[in-house]
């Protein structure tokens, strides 16, 4: 398989703060989504960091279509675009300004793509970006990321804080973008339901380490949540699940194989698992 991103052993620990990222490991092949989720603080904000640089990390290796990230290579930032939570476009510029401002800063800036999706997701030309609406910016910034030849979107929370309407229109031009089968995408999420409904692949962070990284597929419909009793659970070996989480009087078990799991346990009944139910039992089950 071909990667576009590859991070590995990431570790970063804030001067005076508790929490560190703990060897964060994981890998977005060509062509896919790649969903990233966790608790608010788990560590994907600084993880997104490290990769693009804008942080220094203490120890691990970030490989950008097979070479090592580096500050010396500049040109490999050339080829990702970025979507942060909080934009910081000039203020007082229009999209059009910008437009002819990123014409000169990127090689490959396409006006022609650019003015497209400024039209298709109707974000005004001739507004100041801080006369814009909150969806409006955000649409502006993937617009711009998606036009300066980006092969790698790395994008924070793109569609926090927008209307379902407009969701679906940035979901699409995700799904659009990773057509071309170079093109890859990194995104973290608290909107597990945009992420199943686009992502190829998820990885769970918790408390700065790596939980689980999967195909969403597998996730979904491979994975289970078996509702067990206390004595069910008891019979359980530890090796049978990933998590455990007691809920009232049922105990709910994450199982990474449902229909082996059920072969083996008949009297269990064993449910799907959508994104937000593995993230909990991930996050607050015991291992
Ligand atoms: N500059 C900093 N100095 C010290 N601690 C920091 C700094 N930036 C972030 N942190 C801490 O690191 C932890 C991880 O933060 P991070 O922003 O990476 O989480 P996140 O998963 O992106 O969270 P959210 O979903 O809330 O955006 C938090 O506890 C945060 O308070």
């Amino acid at each position: 398989m071909i990667y576009s991103l590859e991070v590995s052993n990431l570790s970063k620990r804030y001067p005076g703060a508790t929490f560190s990222l703990d060897n964060v490991s994981f890998a977005v092949p060509q062509g896919s989504i790649m969903g990233f989720v966790g608790e608010n603080g788990a560590g994907k904000t600084t993880t997104i960091n490290c990769i693009l640089n804008t942080l220094k990390p203490d120890s691990g290796v970030i490989k950008i279509f097979g070479e090592e990230m580096t500050e010396a290579r500049t040109d490999i930032r050339n080829h990702i675009g970025v979507v942060f939570d909080a934009i910081n476009f000039p203020e007082t510029l229009t999209a059009n300004r910008l437009a002819s401002v990123f014409k000169d800063i990127y090689h490959h800036w396409d006006s022609d793509l650019f003015r497209q999706l400024i039209d298709r997701l109707k974000v005004p030309a001739d507004v100041r970006i801080k006369d814009l609406s909150r969806g409006m910016t955000m649409k502006l910034a993937t617009a711009a990321a998606f036009s300066h030849g980006a092969r790698l979107l790395i994008l924070d929370e793109p569609t926090s804080g927008l209307d379902p309407v407009v969701r679906e229109e940035m979901l699409d031009l995700f799904l659009e973008f990773v057509e071309n089968e170079e093109h890859s995408i990194l995104m973290s999420s608290h909107i597990t339901s945009d992420l199943e409904k686009v992502a190829d692949y998820i990885t769970f962070i918790h408390n700065g380490k790596i939980m689980l990284t999967e195909e969403k597929d597998a996730l979904l419909y491979q994975y289970g949540i078996a509702r067990c009793r206390s004595e069910q659970f008891q019979a359980l070996d530890k090796s049978e699940y990933l998590a455990a989480r007691k809920r009232g009087l049922q105990i709910d078990v994450l199982v990474p194989d449902k229909q082996r799991f059920s072969g083996q346990h008949r009297d269990i009944t064993v449910d799907n698992a959508t994104i937000d139910e593995i993230m909990v039992l991930l996050v607050k089950g015991d291992q």
